[in-house]
């Protein structure tokens, strides 16, 4: 299937980086690329009205996927959608009220964690799936060098939201159910491994050319804890993707994962380690195999001010990877009141090394 489409994966920059070519300049894309400080995603938003029928329906969530890539031209289209539709598609009401993020129906008991059902995943999850086809279709036509990323949150910082029922600063519901009663967190990250590893297969099939994991709230760990729900789930699911996609790379992120991340990446099969702000760059690259790529970790916060701070930190991490596999990404999501205008000028800056 994948030797009939044009611009086969090689010749992509992102491509090669996540091969662990030092490319250069590296490839650029964003977390959060696509968002709501570009006023034509605030247009398609209102549109679709809630945001899960945003990420479901196919022809608008392609549509907001290509945005930034037409503004802006990144190297990567990451698939719009969110970490909280694997729970969804798993029979778990998920609902995002304006304003105060995602609201899911707390599952904290034996009986409602048994009642999710990992097995809806991939039929329920059809529409997303669509959407990659959709996107992909429009990248080998429109924009060739362009890889597609599809993703998943991992299975710890998704059970974060499941347990708790919401965003939370520290998640103590759900790390102390994993301290307390283990065996049925444990049953929650296993129904998470098998849903992420079937919902990232059907991603692939339908036409990423990578995927990435993130795992947000994995700093919050001390390192018994960190092996346990981080490390063990997300190499089991390298592994599961492995036996049946030999070579799509995968990308981890392992957010405020400290020094822990020398563990993660020896021991999880990951091809690139995204780093959040706090990560010390030339630290990372000695920490991390030579062959594997780094992607990150621009403040958000420059990007929100622009001018010399921008073009300071952002020189000061092209120092830093100069010469290794690299893909340049900020350290987490793009701030909402990001100017646009910033973005075109931090993707000028970094096309010219
Ligand atoms: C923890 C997490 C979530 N979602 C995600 C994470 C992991 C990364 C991180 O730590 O930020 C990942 C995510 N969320 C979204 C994407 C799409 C692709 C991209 O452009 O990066 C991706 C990769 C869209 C989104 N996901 C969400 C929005 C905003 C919703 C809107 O348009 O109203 C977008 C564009 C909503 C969301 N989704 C989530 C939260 C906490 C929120 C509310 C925060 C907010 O409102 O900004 C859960």
């Amino acid at each position: 299937m994948e030797s009939e489409r044009p611009a086969a994966g090689p010749s992509k920059p992102l491509l090669r980086a996540l091969g662990g070519e030092a490319v250069w300049p590296p490839p650029l894309w964003l977390m959060r690329q696509a968002g709501r400080y570009l006023p034509e995603y605030r247009e398609v938003r209102a549109q679709a009205g809630d945001f899960v029928t945003l990420c479901t329906t196919p022809e608008l969530a392609a549509e907001v996927t290509l945005q930034p890539i037409r503004r802006f031209g990144m190297d990567g289209a990451i698939l719009f959608s969110d970490i909280l539709m694997v729970p969804w598609a798993m029979g778990q009401p998920l609902h995002f009220a304006e304003g105060e993020g995602p609201q899911l129906q707390p599952v904290r008991e034996a009986g409602a964690i048994e009642a999710l059902d990992h097995n809806l995943v991939v039929q329920r999850a059809a529409p997303i799936f669509e959407t990659v086809r959709l996107v992909r279709a429009a990248l080998d036509a429109h924009a060739p060098r362009v890889a597609l990323i599809g993703f998943a949150g991992s299975p710890f910082t998704v059970a974060c939201y499941m347990v708790e029922g919401h965003g939370s600063r520290d998640f103590a519901i759900p790390r102390s159910l994993a301290l307390t009663d283990p065996m049925l967190f444990g049953k929650l990250i296993r129904q998470l491994v098998e849903a992420t590893t079937a919902y990232l297969l059907a991603q692939a099939e339908a036409g990423a050319e990578a995927l990435m994991l993130f795992d947000s709230w994995a700093g919050l760990l001390p390192p018994s804890q960190f092996r346990r729900w981080v490390i063990e789930p997300t190499g089991q699911i390298v592994r599961a993707i492995r036996k049946v996609n030999a070579s799509i790379p995968i990308i981890g992120f392992p957010r405020l994962a400290g020094p822990m991340l020398v563990e993660y990446a020896q021991r999880t099969g990951v091809q690139c380690l995204g780093l959040d702000t706090t990560m010390e760059l030339r630290w990372a690259a000695g920490a991390v195999a030579p062959s594997q790529a780094l992607q990150g970790n621009l403040d958000p916060l420059a990007l929100v001010g622009g001018g010399m701070a921008l073009e300071a930190e952002a020189r000061s991490i092209l120092g830093a990877m100069r010469g290794r596999p690299y893909i340049f990404n900020l350290g987490h999501g793009i701030e909402k009141v990001t100017p646009p205008e910033h973005v075109a000028a931090l993707v000028r800056l970094v096309r010219t090394g």
